[in-house]
């Protein structure tokens, strides 16, 4: 699975993507709620779509907000699997 450098990644992100940025070899994004509920719905969506994909978010949550780093940690890098996830985290809010 190729690892995209992190301009390849901004590029990429720009057709695709709302908001994320890349640093550290990783995409990030804060996804903010009106609720604790509300937010942990959303990992709970993600979690489970994490579980079927086997990859898997560095995460946290405080309150309302869940800030979300994607990386593919056995490539050392940001590949396929990153963009898939943030799109379905994405898709998630959306609807
Ligand atoms: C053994 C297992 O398939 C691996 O550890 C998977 C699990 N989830 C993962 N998640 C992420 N984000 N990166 C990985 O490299 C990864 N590897």
């Amino acid at each position: 699975m190729k690892t995209y450098s992190e301009d390849e990644a901004r590029k990429m992100l720009k057709e695709q993507l709302q908001d994320w940025a890349v640093n550290d070899k990783a995409l990030h994004k804060e996804f903010k709620f009106s609720t604790f509920i509300e937010a942990f719905s959303f990992m709970t969506a993600i979690a489970l779509e994490a579980e079927k994909m086997d990859h898997h978010p560095d995460w946290s949550n405080s309150y309302n907000k869940v800030k979300i780093s994607l990386t593919t940690h056995d490539k050392g890098g940001i590949t396929e699997k990153d963009f898939k996830l943030a799109e379905f985290a994405d898709k998630c809010v959306a609807s």
